[in-house]
């Protein structure tokens, strides 16, 4: 499988390429030249095997030529087999037809180790095939970050810069990041937000003298990797539900678009997914965006679910490229007016499109407080903001007879402070994280400026 950049400015490469590379060097996303489909007999196959071989062979076609099923099946019992859940990502009943695809048993309790553990085991493979070493630079909202941080912790080829928003995230997820003291980690606290994070990071890319200099790469959902390690909990979900002969609907809390653009992929491979619901906080581009063909930035707004406190949200890119036919050059000239003007708007034809399969819903802090209190009063479920809000939005875009799954994103000890607010419970951390809050802390802070963050980035690489 090749892989082609949504702004048709960059050589096409391999799984592997794409996977050390990150973004495209013409700044836009890596997309498969074109959807492996499984036909309804290969889905079938899929029915009953343990996650990780599943995940192997949804994986497999996107990784054909770069890596072999064998190796793939390695990789992925490695990454799996240290979840909390025999099932990995198991499905939880809620009330009739709506389920919570729970997703958040890996190690650092958030939806991002289910891709995170296989990209620290395909990023190991393929460098030390290579014989060669890569800094990653990431920025998170608070989940990708530790996510990240725990994949690569004390590996010999990989340096790992996390970029979080200064007093933005809750504080066990900056404590799960900046706690940790293996050599190869750095926390870098900018003064901004997500976005100025995720910027960050793009203008990194584009400087390609930096680029080249320091060996930059990516494990944001910007990297293609990401996603397709993402497809295989929905296509378990699917079977579970009696696909390929019956549909299924997704409802996914959503930021950086990247999670349920990976529902979308499964349903390009031949899924039979019907809806895809999306949740929003009161940083609604996305649900504005589906309500009325506008996608206008605002500025990000703090919320009671941090992570997803995104305005731009890199993964649209990836839809839009696909929605105006794979014209890269006109997803291009829509991109780089989007960031100009700070709005977008697409030819109806293919906003209209995108609404025949995604919907969305936004809850403000209040309505997620009451959807957390109406989750454990009327389900008993204790979810966290993020997923309760995912929840809502499934509630909301369920259809009679059609099975409805929720991403539940992140265990809701991440975030003790609302969970306690909602329901009045206090819940405990893994005891692997017991004395979390009293660990020693380590990272700089620095201003939302490149150089700075340049400086400071050859400075720790220097010293490792
Ligand atoms: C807990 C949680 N839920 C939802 C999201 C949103 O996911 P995505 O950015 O893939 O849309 C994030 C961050 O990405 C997250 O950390
Ligand atoms: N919510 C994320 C933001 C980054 O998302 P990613 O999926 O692109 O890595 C976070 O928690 O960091």
């Amino acid at each position: 499988m090749r892989y082609i950049s949504t702004r048709g400015d960059a050589r096409p490469r391999s799984f592997s390429d794409c996977l050390l590379a990150g973004l495209a060097e013409d700044g836009g996303l890596y997309m498969p030249e074109s959807w492996p489909h499984f036909p309804a007999t290969e889905w079938r196959a899929l029915r009953g095997l343990p996650y990780p071989e599943l995940a192997a062979r949804v994986i497999a076609p996107f990784a054909a030529g770069s890596l072999d099923l064998p190796t793939l099946e390695r990789l992925c019992h490695e990454a799996y087999a240290g979840f909390d859940h025999a099932a990995i990502a198991p499905l939880v009943e809620i009330e009739n037809g709506l389920f919570a695809l729970e997703l958040f048993h890996g190690p650092t309790l958030a939806f991002k180790d289910m891709a995170m553990q296989l990209l620290g085991r395909l990023f190991d493979h393929v460098l030390t095939e290579r014989d060669e070493t890569v800094t990653i630079v990431g920025a998170t909202s608070g989940d990708t970050g530790s996510a990240a941080i725990e994949a690569f912790r004390g590996s010999a080829r990989v340096s790992v810069v996390i970029l979080h928003p200064q007093g933005r995230t809750s504080e066990v997820q900056r404590r799960q990041m900046t706690t940790v003291r293996d050599a190869n980690i750095h926390n870098i606290a900018l003064d901004g937000t997500f976005d100025d994070c995720q910027d960050m990071v793009k203008a990194m890319f584009a400087d390609l003298p930096f680029r080249d200099e320091v060996r930059l790469s990516a494990v944001n959902s910007i990297n293609w990797a990401r996603i397709a390690a993402q497809i295989p909990y929905y296509v378990r979900a699917a079977l579970a539900f009696g696909a390929p002969e019956n549909p299924v609907s997704f409802a996914v809390p959503t930021g950086n678009f990247g999670n349920v653009l990976a529902a979308w992929a499964a349903s390009r491979m031949g899924l039979p997914v019907r809806r895809l619901c999306i949740g929003s906080n009161r940083n609604d581009i996305l649900t504005r965006f589906l309500s009325s063909n506008d996608m206008s930035i605002r500025g990000v707004e703090p919320s009671l679910s941090p992570s997803m406190d995104i305005q731009v949200s890199s993964n649209f890119e990836r839809l839009l490229f696909e929605l105006l036919g794979r014209d890269s050059a006109a997803c291009a000239a829509t991109m780089t007016a989007f960031r100009k003007t700070g709005h977008m708007a697409i030819p109806p034809a293919a906003w209209e499109k995108a609404c025949e399969t995604f919907a969305g819903l936004r809850l403000d802090d209040d309505e997620t407080l009451a959807e957390m209190q109406r989750l454990f009063r009327e389900s008993r479920y204790l979810a966290d903001p993020h997923s309760a809000i995912g929840l809502a939005a499934g509630r909301a875009g369920r259809e009679t007879g059609v099975p409805m799954a929720a991403a539940a994103t992140a265990h809701p000890a991440k975030f003790p402070d609302a969970v306690r607010e909602a329901t009045g419970m206090s819940p405990a951390l893994p005891p692997r994280l017991s004395d979390l809050f009293t660990r020693e802390e380590r990272y700089v802070t620095l201003p939302n400026d490149l150089h700075a963050v340049q400086s400071d980035i050859r400075a720790f690489l220097a010293a490792r």
